[in-house]
């Protein structure tokens, strides 16, 4: 993904400005013109509370923190809060932590106006300063999850002959079994073996078809589909199952994402209409083996997957009690992100943080394989719009040189800062669809794939026809 890296020379008053429209859930702020004593314009913000049920004194304390906001000369007042502006020029990935925060989402669903307040400025701390974060009380049954972490267990230790049958290369959506070597970080294989899975759907349309029909579809529109399951008599349980715990993980996803509106200062439905009605998730069941024997291990990485941010909005993962998630703070250290019994591992993806114009950050991640003989299973949710969302529509911070990707941290900023890439994204042009990036990410990683399904994407010399990709086409 290309941006132009244009270095901060100053915290400007509209980045000061703006930065108070995120600093308090549940106010909403617009930018006016006042004048000073002397005659001068003067910005000035003018606030209202979204608060339908929010105490006299909380939106008392919240009056006086907007005045003090309002004043410039006064921010550093404001909310205790870093701009956009201010964390761009302390450097990329502002993880500084040496632990990650566990929030507690009951404080969130408890509909007390306080608590829900500060969950989300908790919430937007976390976001801005770490991008990743753990919650509980999240609202998804426990007894769910370890099932489906058994589940994952059970079907890896099916045979390989049994797993090749749903092996993703059969399937247009690039879904379905990877053994391990089928994925790399940075051209160092990934030591897991995974299943990737979808929305399921049924695959209505011949996409090779498009002359003969007169139907042109938006490449995109070839990541619906089915997936590949085990057979219930192989593995009971594993398609009912699995699919009960994706339309959860939708149900946690999508609060999240409610709680992030109102954590910038945004209506609490402001993401709903592009995530309510047919997100486009992945969930993937994932077993990391441990580290193989040293005399053995030359051709495999040490990690289970290498050092990278995700490529898409919000990522939750269930992990087992192994561990070896680890996430990049600015020092460089890899910081731990261990097992935590009841709850999710919340981090953020680039386009979240390219939508809010690098005040939520995609944090660099990787995960370690462990020495010794338990493998670990996780199972990691990327919850993402629908596929023809425009991610130009998300225009949080008004501010006309973003759109220049100037200004603020860019993902690919933040990924090559660490000399990480994004598992889904990798280094290439953001386009302006989510789907067109979805799509071509699969297709950049799964070239074999693109040639047994997509014939029309490949040029003579075998490789994929990369301008193909990159042509938006938005009728549907
Ligand atoms: O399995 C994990 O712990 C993390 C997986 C991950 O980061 C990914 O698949 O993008
Ligand atoms: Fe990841």
């Amino acid at each position: 993904m290309a941006f132009t890296n244009t270095p901060v020379a100053a915290v400007s008053h509209q980045s000061s400005l703006r930065m108070l429209s995120v600093c308090r859930a549940k106010i909403s702020c617009e930018r006016i013109e006042g004048t000073s004593p002397a005659g001068a314009i003067i910005p000035k913000l003018k606030c209202s509370s979204l608060s339908s049920a929010g105490t006299e004194k909380a939106r008392g304390e919240l009056a006086r923190r907007i005045k003090i906001c309002a004043t410039p000369g006064e921010r550093k007042d404001c909310c205790s809060i870093h701009s956009p502006t201010v964390s761009a020029m302390r450097g990329f990935g502002v993880l500084e932590e040496e632990s990650i925060k566990i929030l507690d989402m009951g404080s969130y669903f408890s509909g007390d106006d306080d608590r829900v307040m500060d969950f989300c400025e908790q919430l937007r701390r976390q976001c801005h300063e770490v991008g990743f974060f753990y919650v509980r009380n999240h609202g998804v049954p426990e007894k769910l999850c370890d099932r489906m972490l058994e589940l994952g267990r059970k079907f890896f230790d099916l045979p390989t002959e049994v797993k090749m049958q749903m092996d993703y290369t059969k399937s247009p959506q690039f879904r379905g079994y990877m053994r391990i070597g089928a994925e790399n970080t940075a051209g160092i294989t990934d030591f897991r073996e995974q299943i990737e899975l979808g929305p399921e759907e049924s695959q209505d349309i011949d996409f090779l078809d498009r002359e003969e029909s007169g139907l042109v579809y938006p490449l995109y529109r070839r990541l619906r589909g089915p997936n590949q399951w085990p057979p219930d008599t192989l593995l009971p349980g594993f398609k009912r199952e699995t699919e009960l715990f994706m339309e959860k993980m939708n149900e946690l996803s999508m609060h999240i994402m409610q709680a992030l509106a109102l954590s910038l200062g945004l209506q609490k439905n402001y993401f709903d209409s592009s995530f309510q009605y047919m997100p486009h998730y992945q969930m993937k069941v994932v077993k990391y083996p441990p580290q193989p024997a040293s005399d053995c291990a030359e051709d495999v990485g040490m990690f289970g997957v290498g050092a990278h941010s995700d490529s898409g909005f919000l990522s939750l993962l269930l992990q087992d009690d192994v561990g070896g998630l680890q996430a990049k703070n600015t020092a460089g250290r890899w910081i731990d992100v261990p097992p935590e019994k009841g709850t999710f591992v919340v981090n953020l993806g680039e386009m979240l943080q390219l939508a809010t114009g690098g005040y939520y950050l995609a944090t660099v991640h990787r995960v370690v394989s462990q020495v010794g003989s338990r493998s670990r299973y996780s199972v990691p949710f990327f919850f993402n719009p629908k596929l023809d969302t425009d991610i130009r529509a998300f225009n949080m911070l008004e501010n006309s040189n973003q759109a220049e990707g100037r200004r603020f941290r860019s993902p690919t900023e933040n990924s090559n800062a660490f000399g990480g890439l994004s598992t889904h994204g990798g280094k290439n042009k953001l386009l302006p669809v989510f789907g067109q990036n979805a799509f071509k990410s699969f297709a950049r990683s799964h070239v074999n794939v693109v040639r047994q399904h997509h014939k029309d994407l490949v040029k003579a010399d075998g490789s994929v026809d990369l301008d193909k990709l990159d042509v938006e086409v938005l009728s549907s």
